[in-house]
């Protein structure tokens, strides 16, 4: 189904000279989504969105950039209240900046809640308090005057602001009506191009498409523990699961840098090591859930979310530890 006012967002891009061959509906899991009209060839303009309907801050940390975004949310009669009318509700966004406190320590994990804690929210509160005014280019107070907003209500715009922004130039992020509504599929089926020469964003097919698909593009190669702290779903569709990043045997929590995934191989002793390391992190990790306790269900997606999260990561470490013990297993100790 499309709301009355995601049907007037359509259209409104359409009066302003937008093109698309889709439109706004939700998926069989009930997650709202871009799905095509018409069947659509490989190589065909799906989504044109010019220039004058995108937003755009600063590309800096997003607690940073968050003013501009909150100024826009507080203008009467912003230029794109028919985009703004759709965005998604502050209980509708999640990511590790308004992670719910109470269920930080069920990410059972030292890297993940530091991440949350020490990263995300610090960031966060600490913007909210007026700590990073010196490096911003417009403050809290500049954006919406003497108005009182909340810390969860900053750390929902921020959340936005940063599940929902493009990099299609290098110094800004960008919010694009109808694009941001496309869901991730690592796939990486179709394409975005923000190249200059068309005054605007362009999605084109990356494959034939029925009429009726869903239209996803990629977010990036992440794993699912990246993916419920940049935008609070995980990888349902690898199978089986990938190793959580901080898993990772070249997980630094220090450098964001993208890791490998290239199976370890060899040789014998790295091979014997890695196992051990894998052992080592499923027995803390399911004493550390035993000492837990059950999820509360005061949120029950992110409850749902969070189970999920550790049965990936159990799945995910078992059937690596299989794999490697089958390597020294079939080589017979002659990796
Ligand atoms: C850029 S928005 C995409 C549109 C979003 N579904 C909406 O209705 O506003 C990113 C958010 O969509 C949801 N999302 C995107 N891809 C998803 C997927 N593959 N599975 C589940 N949720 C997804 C997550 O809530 C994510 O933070």
């Amino acid at each position: 189904y499309i709301t009355k006012d995601e049907q007037e967002m359509l259209d409104w891009i359409s009066q302003e000279g937008g093109e698309f061959k889709v439109t706004i509906s939700r998926t069989s899991a009930g997650v709202r989504g871009v799905f095509t009209t018409q069947d659509v060839r490989k190589g065909e303009l799906l989504i044109y969105i010019p220039d004058h309907l995108v937003f755009s801050v600063r590309n800096v940390p997003a607690a940073e950039g968050a003013p501009l975004l909150l100024k826009e949310l507080f203008t009467p009669c912003s230029r794109l209240t028919p985009y703004l009318r759709v965005l998604p509700r502050e209980t509708q966004v999640l990511t590790g900046y308004n992670f719910p406190e109470e269920y930080i320590k069920f990410l059972a994990d030292d890297n993940l809640e530091l991440q949350v804690r020490g990263s995300f929210k610090k960031h966060c509160r600490s913007t909210f308090e007026g700590q990073n005014d010196e490096n911003m280019m417009t403050t809290i107070p500049e954006a919406i005057g003497s108005v009182n907003i909340s810390l969860p209500y900053f750390e929902y715009v921020v959340s936005m602001l940063s599940s929902r922004t493009f990099s299609l130039r290098r110094d800004a992020l960008s919010m694009v009506p109808l694009l941001d509504l496309m869901n991730h599929d690592i796939r990486d089926i179709n394409q975005l191009d923000s190249s200059r020469a068309y005054r605007g964003v362009r999605v084109v097919a990356g494959k034939d498409l029925a009429k009726g698909e869903e239209v996803t593009i990629t977010y990036g190669n992440m794993r699912s523990d990246e993916l419920l702290l940049y935008y609070g779903f995980l990888d349902t569709i690898t199978d089986p699961p990938r190793l959580l990043a901080v898993d990772h045997r070249n997980y630094n929590p220090q450098d964001g840098a993208e890791l490998p995934d290239v199976p370890l191989t060899g040789p014998e002793e790295e091979v014997r090591a890695e196992i051990l390391r894998l052992k080592d992190i499923l027995s803390q990790f399911e004493s550390r859930l035993q000492a837990l306790g059950p999820i509360p269900n005061t949120n029950p997606y992110v409850a749902d979310l969070l189970q999920g999260l550790h049965e990936q990561r159990r799945r995910a470490v078992r059937h690596e530890l299989a794999r490697l013990q089958g390597l020294l297993a079939a080589h017979g100790g002659d990796l």
